[in-house]
């Protein structure tokens, strides 16, 4: 496996420095000429849009002002963001605040009304969008939404061609990219899959972990604006490898909340009080922000929705086929799944993955 990984610095914008480098190191090209065998984004100069950004970028509210004063000729290459949920809407936001030029598309049309707002354009199609744009992000729910989106009737794969890239941040299987892979690049156009591992108010802080595998070109392409997104980004070589290694992470996590839920319940009933567990777990060597964001709350059985518990499930579910497709012995998180199944089971779906905790109240 061919892993690099990209790490922010702290003090300065990621996405300054990433495109302080490109501008270093790249030559001079027309900016229309967005991907593939024609000059790239990287290579945009040093006076380019993209370096307005990158400043804009240093604060938010610089961000703000820089987006509604720039003319609109001063705005990189042209970006299209599919799938406006939890997650994708503060992504497409940040992408926004810096001053990108932004056309969206969400099944619920009026989710894009706030995006709308900020000055994104609308198209009514996953097609109409990739057409529009030079790369198109797409942010989905689950594989079935990511492969309808991407390759249906009116898919993203019919507006694409050689020139412009595809980038799939949604968490899927690598079955489930390789298949979106191969319609994309079908196309002629350039696949990266980049799921994301961080939630939602890492999505609304820019500071996202991005897993990427695919097309070198393109993730050298994006990568500043993935830089606005996120704090980091691996990239891991062929697609299904970064699939893998978030399902791989989703998998730890949901098993290390099924444990955390365990925990919390054992000590009330021993006569402990939860919240003090919540401080001790916070001071001692199995510390985690998981436990000291989401304790508190599931301690007063509050669980307000950062990441679905649906979609905690789906990925166990991923992971669970992952492990046996090479055999491996995935105990713990077989039996983390089958306390997701029972949640969902009572309705908590939609509640926030921490709700996992009520399968276990159920079981009382
Ligand atoms: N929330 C989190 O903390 C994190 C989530 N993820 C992953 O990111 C992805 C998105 O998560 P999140 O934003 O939380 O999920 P949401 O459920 O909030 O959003 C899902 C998005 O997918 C769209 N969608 C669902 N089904 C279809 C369909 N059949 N056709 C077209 N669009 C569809 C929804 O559209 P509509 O608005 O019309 O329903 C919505 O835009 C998932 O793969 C999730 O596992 C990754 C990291 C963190
Ligand atoms: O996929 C969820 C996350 O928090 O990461």
């Amino acid at each position: 496996m061919n892993a690099w990984v990209h790490r922010s610095g702290r003090g300065l914008s990621s996405a300054a420095m990433a495109m302080a480098m490109c501008s270093a190191f790249c030559p001079r090209v027309p900016r229309r000429s967005f991907l593939g065998a024609t000059p790239a984004l990287h290579s945009i100069p040093p006076s380019s849009p993209l370096r307005l950004s990158a400043r804009a970028l240093s604060s938010p509210a610089r961000a703000s002002s820089s987006a509604s004063s720039s003319p609109a000729n001063e705005l990189p290459g042209r970006i299209g963001f599919l799938g406006l949920g939890i997650m994708g809407t503060p992504m497409a936001q940040n992408l926004i605040k810096a001053g990108c030029d932004l056309t969206v598309w969400n099944r619920t049309k009026s989710k894009c009304d706030p995006l709308v707002s900020l000055g994104a354009q609308y198209k009514s199609s996953p097609e109409e969008v990739a057409t529009a744009c030079d790369v198109t992000i797409a942010m989905l729910a689950d594989p079935e939404s990511a492969v309808d989106v991407a390759c249906g009737k009116h898919g993203a794969a019919n507006g694409m061609s050689p020139g412009k890239g595809y980038v799939d941040v949604s968490t899927v299987d690598g079955a489930t990219s390789k298949l979106i892979c191969g319609h994309i690049k079908g196309t002629g156009a350039l696949f990266l899959e980049a799921p994301v591992s961080g939630s939602k108010k890492p999505a609304e802080d820019g500071q996202l972990i991005f897993l990427t595998a695919g097309d070198k070109a393109l993730y050298e392409m994006v990568a500043p604006f993935l830089d606005i997104m996120g704090k980091s980004k691996f990239y891991l070589g062929d697609v299904g490898n970064g699939a893998a290694m978030k399902l791989v992470v989703n998998m730890i996590m949901g098993s290390m909340m099924a444990s955390f839920s365990e925990g919390l319940l054992l000590s009330e009933k021993v006569g402990l009080d939860p919240k003090v567990l919540v401080e001790v777990v916070s001071q001692g060597a199995i510390s985690a922000p998981m436990y000291s964001v989401k304790g508190p709350s599931m301690v007063q059985s509050q669980y307000p929705t950062a990441f679905p518990l649906k979609h905690q499930q789906k990925d166990m579910r991923l992971a669970l086929g992952l492990a046996e497709s090479v055999s491996q012995s995935t105990p713990i998180a077989a039996a983390a799944n089958e306390l997701y199944k029972v949640a969902k089971s009572h309705g908590l779906s939609d509640q926030d993955f921490s709700a996992v905790i009520e399968a276990l109240k159920a079981k009382q």
